[in-house]
């Protein structure tokens, strides 16, 4: 491609000034050679008639020296007439024999050359001679090279005059106030401290000036509020906005700057990894306002329980950090884990009422545990898995069989979520009889996970790992589903097989899926009220009471009763109990095993049974496993068994033989 052709760039001063020039001169210069032309067409038929009267009056002048043949006079006549300035030269030609041509010419001058005029001299008709005259060409040339000067005096007048009138207007008008705007818009762009420029101006350009400072006015505003949002996001870049503490990019950064810091001092450090316990249900039950106003208590708590050279960081949600400098001695961290599990623990007063939550604390040291950051991190963090696992409230010391530990759960929460997918899990079933007449009043739905390798495993095996990675409200909702499923195709066979009771741990009860897992189960299989019962474990209703009676309100009104499990473990209150109007208790199998020897025992179940009908709930004993048991609890005005005597948990298969066999006994009784 052709470049471009490129004009010099010009300030707008001088391109007015060169236009001003151009506009002022052109039509000078112009009109002068118009005036010239016309001026030297209206000399041209005068400077004739001037010629040829001069050419008359010498003809008419030599006729006499002719004439007379007076030599001198006709000499005298023809320099007279040289001396006239438009002739150059001239000749005459005299008619008498042998007389030669007299010829004149002014200096420089030479005869033959010019404009030629000749005419003949006559007397009384009679030829005398002829009279040549060459004038000067240049003639009009000079007449208009006179005036010329004057002219150009006067046209060089009129461009002055018009150019300065001009540049004076122009500059007043136009530059002056061009140069404003730019000395304004400069200021603007320097963005440093503008005084506005006051324009009193109405015109287009006192418009423009005065939109300049409105538009400097919005600008800097604009500039300001991108300021405050810069300096905004760079803090919450690196800071948590909740608590105002490091978030877990500036922790990185600063415990990898620690870390570099005590290997060049050859200085010890100690990480403890702190995750909040039961800090999901305060967030469900209370809402999210009290959930950051408990984390924000606790954040203060935890900045001020260490040293302020100690850094003190959130992670994430319930996650925090505490990097302690110069941990050297094994009991002095340990001193301050428990401080801070101490201080985390005390209640929060907050408008929804007092909450106490507990931590987990994981310790990590440098150098002896980790040699970089990350691995300090990450060891500490295992070790908060550790503190978790055995029941949380606590601080676990980093080990390295963790790792393994930590390995081992990974695999299993992989495995679980390929049986979820692969349909791995199975429904046993567990009769619940009446205690005097045998009589089939239902059963309980207990998980299994068909394990390609490991064989049928029992729930222990992954109930608790499920709870701790969060897949048990998954493997919960498997499990209502199956069981609805189950009692669908048990009416369609036309099997009685009473209450189907499924059990709900602790955060699958509290988790916010249960109730729209139970409501579409129960409407997708035409589940009717009473066919389906929840078990909870008495631990499970005695925490966070306020919210479980909320939910079990909403289990009744979905038509779910609900059973106590493991009843006798907790500290149940009765009023309380009473409250949330169980279907059933569930006396607990560690009172059952020893019965009816163990006098101990006698006397609780005796009282959880009496305690129970006075409060109008039924009362099933779980692991009867002998006859004398069977007996003694019949006795004592127990109305449901379940054990081991009865029946063994068992596919749906056979469940159905039991439920089948139990019927015709009864029928045939
Ligand atoms: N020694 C002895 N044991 C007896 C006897 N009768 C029943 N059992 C066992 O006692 C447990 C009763 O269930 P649980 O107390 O609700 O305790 C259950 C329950 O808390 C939990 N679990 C079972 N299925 C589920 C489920 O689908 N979801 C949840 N969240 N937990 C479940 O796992 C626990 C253990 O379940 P299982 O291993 O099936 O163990 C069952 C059952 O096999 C007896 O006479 N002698």
């Amino acid at each position: 491609m052709p470049e471009a052709r490129r004009w010099p760039t010009l300030s707008i001063r001088a391109s007015v000034i060169i236009g001003i020039a151009l506009a002022v001169i052109i039509p000078t210069v112009a009109l002068w050679k118009m005036e010239e032309r016309w001026t030297r067409q209206a000399q041209e038929p005068l400077v004739a008639q001037n010629r040829q009267a001069v050419l008359g009056l010498m003809t008419a002048d030599l006729v006499t020296p002719l004439w007379t043949m007076d030599e001198s006079a006709m000499l005298y006549r023809l320099q007279r007439g040289l001396m006239e300035p438009s002739v150059n030269s001239l000749r005459l030609t005299e008619n008498r024999p042998l007389s030669k041509p007299v010829e004149l010419s002014k200096t420089g001058a030479v005869v033959g050359q010019g404009v030629l005029y000749r005419a003949e001299v006559l007397h009384e008709g009679e030829r005398l001679g002829e009279l040549e005259i060459w004038f000067d060409p240049q003639q009009i040339e000079h007449a208009l090279a006179e005036r010329r000067t004057g002219t150009i005096q006067l046209a060089a007048l009129q461009v002055l005059l018009s150019g300065l009138v001009l540049v004076v207007i122009l500059t007043r008008r136009l530059l002056g106030p061009i140069q404003r705007l730019k000395q304004q818009a400069s200021q603007m762009a320097s963005r440093g401290t503008v005084v506005p420029t006051e324009w009193n101006r109405r015109d287009e350009l006192g418009e423009l000036g005065s939109h300049l400072n409105d538009v400097h006015t919005q600008v800097a505003e604009l500039f300001d509020q991108l300021e405050g949002q810069k300096a905004e996001l760079q803090r919450m870049a690196l800071q948590d906005t909740l608590t105002d503490l490091p978030n877990r990019a500036l922790f990185t950064e600063l415990a990898r700057a620690s870390v570099a810091a005590a290997h060049r001092d050859g200085k010890c450090l100690a990480l403890l990894f702190i995750d909040l316990d039961r800090f999901k249900p305060v967030n469900d039950t209370y809402g999210h306002a009290a959930g950051d106003a408990l984390l924000m208590t606790l954040a203060k708590r935890l900045r001020a329980v260490v040293r302020s050279s100690d850094v003190v960081a959130r992670l994430s949600g319930d996650e925090f950090t505490v990097l302690l400098h110069d941990a050297s001695q094994w009991d002095q961290v340990s001193a301050t884990a428990d401080r801070v599990l101490k201080e985390l623990e005390m209640p929060v007063h907050l408008p929804v009422g007092d909450i106490s939550v507990s931590a987990s604390i994981g310790v990590a040291f440098y150098p002896a545990d980790a040699s970089d950051h990350e691995t300090l991190v990450s060891y500490a963090d295992t070790a908060m898995y550790a503190a978790k696992n055995l029941g949380g409230s606590r601080t676990s010391f980093f080990r390295e069989e963790f790792n393994h530990q930590l390995q081992a759960a990974l695999q299993l929460e992989a495995e679980m979520r390929q049986a979820l997918e692969r349909n791995e899990f199975v429904l046993h079933y567990q009769p619940l009889v009446d205690a005097r007449s045998g009589a089939l009043l239902g059963c309980e739905a207990l998980i299994r996970w068909q394990h390609p390798i490991r064989g049928l495993l029992s729930p222990f095996h992954f109930i608790p790992a499920a709870e701790q990675c969060g897949l048990i409200s998954e493997l919960g909702a498997w499990t209502i589903r199956s069981a609805c499923q189950q009692i669908a195709r048990w009416k369609e066979a036309g099997l009685q097989v009473g209450t189907v009771a499924v059990n709900v741990s602790a955060l699958e009860f509290r988790h916010h899926r249960l109730l729209d897992t139970l409501t579409t189960a129960i409407a997708a299989s035409g589940v009717r009220p009473g066919e389906l019962e929840i078990e909870l474990t008495e631990s499970v209703l005695m925490t966070d009471i306020q919210t479980t009676q909320l939910i079990i309100e909403r289990l009744h009104a979905l038509g779910l009763p609900l059973s106590v499990d493991d009843f006798g473990t907790g500290y149940s209150s009765l009023s309380y109990l009473k409250h949330l109007r169980p279907a059933k208790l569930k006396i607990d199998r560690s009172f059952v095993k020893d019965l009816p020897g163990e006098e101990g025992d006698q006397v609780l179940v005796r009282a959880i049974v009496q305690l129970a009908h006075s409060l109008g709930i039924k009362v099933v004993a779980e692991g009867v496993e002998t006859e004398a048991q069977q007996a003694f609890l019949r006795d004592i005005g127990c109305e449901i068994l379940q054990g081991y005597l009865i029946s063994r948990p068992q596919d749906a298969k056979g469940f159905e033989a039991f439920a089948r066999r139990v019927s015709n006994t009864l029928v045939d009784a």
